[in-house]
């Protein structure tokens, strides 16, 4: 059987990069991701188009000047690109496919996938390959998950993917919502899972997903992403190669590229600490780590304790600004 690897690290590990990326750390990550066989490598800032901003942090070099290096710069593999409606709008998704990507992925929260439906259909009529995010996937049970996944199908939708933002979900949650998804999707769509490592659990997450029928599986390579990283790319693999998923990317081309060319690339590893770590426990949306850290910083009190409120108020993405709020309050 047959999955299909999409590689983040060039725009989840945008998050840990603080959107720093550079035209020539673009050009060699593609070059060696694709010269290993994988199939899809997404690039953007680490929000989606247009999220270089105040809220989120600005990107270093504008991301549709990356997305056209990544495309110019791969033989086989399929540029995508992430965008969040309302972050980004209509037009950005013309001007990335005008750069040369394929895949258009648009994420909205879990239980809101209605606020997307117009970008599928801008998307498919333009003749991309689109792929929904339904994030903070913890957060809701399996009939919700699939009731939304069905507004993105309808939209357009070709793969609607499971995110476990947080990093939260463990083994048989992610098994539970992805076999709702493809019970609700038959044949309309496909389903794709997205982890995060902040509770050491990508790699058996993305194999529980595929066992449960996802088709299309996230992958940042060292783990380049939000939180503690996403799912190592080149473990997957390793696993995969062992128990016998066809993923169509060389192991030994892919183990080389992370530790050669991707690594180099990061600020740091991605840790599994205790930011990460609470962040898991406490379903605490990934990409907040570094906006907490900020905020830790400026105001003076604990980053940890920012996360632990932001997981009570529940804050989902496009909240960032609340973290501010919170250490604030901490500070009074
Ligand atoms: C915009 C987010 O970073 C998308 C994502 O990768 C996630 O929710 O996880
Ligand atoms: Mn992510």
């Amino acid at each position: 059987m047959k999955v299909r690897i999409t590689d983040t690290s060039l725009r989840d590990g945008s998050h840990h990069k603080r959107h720093q990326f550079t035209v020539d750390e673009v050009r060699s990550i593609v070059a060696a991701l694709d010269g290993a066989g994988v199939p899809v490598i997404e690039v953007t800032h680490g929000d989606g188009l247009g999220g270089s901003s105040f809220t989120y942090g600005f990107s270093k070099t504008p991301e549709q000047q990356l997305i056209r290096t990544a495309a110019e710069t791969a033989r086989n593999a399929q540029i995508a690109f992430l965008m969040l409606p309302g972050v980004g709008v209509k037009d950005d998704i013309l001007v990335a496919r005008d750069n040369g990507a394929s895949i258009c992925r648009i994420a909205t929260h879990c239980t809101e996938a209605d606020i997307a439906v117009q970008h599928f259909g801008l998307a498919r009529e333009r003749g991309l390959e689109t792929v929904g995010f339904l994030m903070m996937a913890h957060s809701q049970p399996p009939e919700v998950l699939a009731r939304q996944a069905r507004i993105m199908a309808d939209a357009g939708c070709q793969c609607v993917y499971v995110v476990d933002s947080a990093g939260a979900l463990v083994l048989e949650q992610v098994g539970d919502r992805v076999s709702a998804l493809v019970a609700e999707l038959g044949t309309d769509a496909q389903v794709g899972f997205h982890g995060h490592e902040n509770l050491g659990l990508a790699v058996a997450n993305s194999v529980a997903a595929y066992r449960a029928g996802a088709r299309q599986i996230d992958g940042s390579a060292r783990r380049f992403g939000a939180g503690a990283g996403n799912t190592p790319t080149e473990a997957f693999v390793g696993v995969c190669d062992k128990i016998g998923i066809d993923t169509g990317i060389d192991f030994f081309k892919i183990v080389d590229a992370a530790e050669d060319v991707v690594l180099p690339a990061m600020p740091e590893e991605c840790r599994l600490d205790r930011m990460a770590l609470l962040m898991g426990y406490a379903g605490v949306y990934s990409s907040f780590l570094k906006h907490a850290y900020r905020q830790a910083e400026r105001y003076g009190v604990s980053g940890a304790e920012i996360l632990v409120q932001a997981g009570k108020r529940k804050l989902v993405g496009g909240q960032e600004d609340q973290l501010a709020d919170i250490a604030i309050n901490l500070a009074r």
